[in-house]
């Protein structure tokens, strides 16, 4: 009997499933996930596996965007440790971030809270152009082989995991299912039933390298561009070197162009990346679910059903996932409690 039915197996909807457990109580065994592609699969409609990913200053400036930064940061430990430890693909590194302007004073108060080692950089050590910089100790995580260890965690617990799918959302109620949780990502655009307008992708290629001898992440953000570098950790030394943020572009085609590129600002970015010959393993594309006004986590009564909406990560769904995720489960339990009232 499936209870609750959680659309999509992407890095939203195994935050969400977690939550459901360890936050609503939901016995593991009446939840069943359901998703075109499962952790280990690759597709361009599958955005989590092409994630850098780290924990960074990409997210808005809004208090709750803020908040879902903080309540993820600060829970990765525990969820870390019950995957078994750092060898789970998740694990802390230390990180740079540049700024061409300035960036929003609340944000840097915001994370100035609660991030370990954060510690604004000296005008004097900025590097030529730059107007503003942070170290800090950031979570990285090595994306594919974290969602395949998340899956696996989950499935021991007692939760199902189906590979479906479907045309309409409705179709995601089971025998037996009060609510679903829709998390789609760039599915939601097409989704009977959801067909959500607002949601666009925001396209990203990146180079990946073998360069055990980078361990640290470093970001500058420019008014136009976004340069990153970012070591997967348990991976055999596997660094990401990106990227492009593309709004409205649906291609998963890599360009030439766009590698040389990467490479150039990577580089000079942080040049001891060339201390050790440049080996390229694979160039990829991939799709942010980005959403306009943001992510979309609401409860929706379907006749005598649930339906919560997760999506819309955008380029933060590792980094702030984990607090969305809480968000949609604490809106599910009051809104169940608000059902048994009745
Ligand atoms: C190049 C790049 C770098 C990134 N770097 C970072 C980073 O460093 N840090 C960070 O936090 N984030 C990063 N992101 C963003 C992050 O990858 C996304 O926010 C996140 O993966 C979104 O997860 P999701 O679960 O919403 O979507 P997805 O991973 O796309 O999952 C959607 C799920 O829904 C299923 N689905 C959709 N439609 C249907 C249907 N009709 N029937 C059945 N199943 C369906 C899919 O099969 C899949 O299981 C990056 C993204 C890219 C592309």
């Amino acid at each position: 009997m499936s209870n609750v039915v959680v659309l999509g197996s992407g890095i939203v909807g195994l935050y969400t499933t977690y939550c459901l457990v360890t936050e609503a109580g939901v016995p593991p065994a009446s939840i069943t996930v359901i998703g075109k592609h499962l952790p280990g699969d690759q597709s361009i409609n599958y955005t989590s596996p092409w994630a850098g990913g780290n924990f960074s200053c990409i997210t808005p400036n809004d208090p709750e965007t803020l908040s879902w930064d903080k309540y993820t940061y600060t829970h990765l430990q525990e969820l870390q440790k019950k995957l078994g430890g750092a060898a789970c693909g998740l694990d802390k590194r230390p990180s740079t971030e540049i700024w061409d302007e300035n960036p929003n004073d609340k944000k840097i108060a915001a994370l100035s809270q609660y991030i370990e080692d954060f510690r604004i950089i000296p005008a004097a050590e900025l590097p030529a152009g730059a107007k503003f910089g942070v170290s800090l100790t950031t979570w990285n995580f090595n994306c594919p082989f974290f969602l395949a260890n998340f899956k696996t965690y989950l499935e021991k617990l007692g939760v199902t995991f189906v590979r479906k799918e479907l045309t309409y959302v409705s179709q995601a109620y089971l025998p037996g299912t009060h609510t679903v949780f829709n998390c789609t990502g760039l599915g939601a655009f097409s989704l009977d039933g959801v067909k959500d307008s607002k949601v666009y992708p925001t396209r990203g290629q990146v180079v990946v390298v073998k360069a055990p001898h980078v361990q640290e992440n470093c970001v500058r953000w420019g008014p136009t561009y976004a340069t990153y570098i970012i070591p997967r950790p348990h991976s055999n030394g596997e660094l990401v070197l990106g990227g492009f943020l593309q709004k409205g572009n649906w291609t998963g085609d890599t360009f030439e162009l766009e590698t040389a590129d990467i490479i150039r600002r990577t580089t000079a970015l942080l040049p001891k990346i060339l201390d050790k010959p440049l080996d390229v393993i694979r160039v990829v594309a991939g799709l942010r679910p980005s959403r306009q006004g943001g992510p979309r986590i609401e409860v929706e009564h379907v006749e005598d059903h649930l339906l919560v909406h997760n999506y819309g990560a955008g380029g933060y769904g590792y980094q702030a996932g984990f607090g969305m995720a809480h968000k949609a489960v604490a809106l599910y339990s009051k809104a169940r409690r608000d059902v048994a009232k009745l």
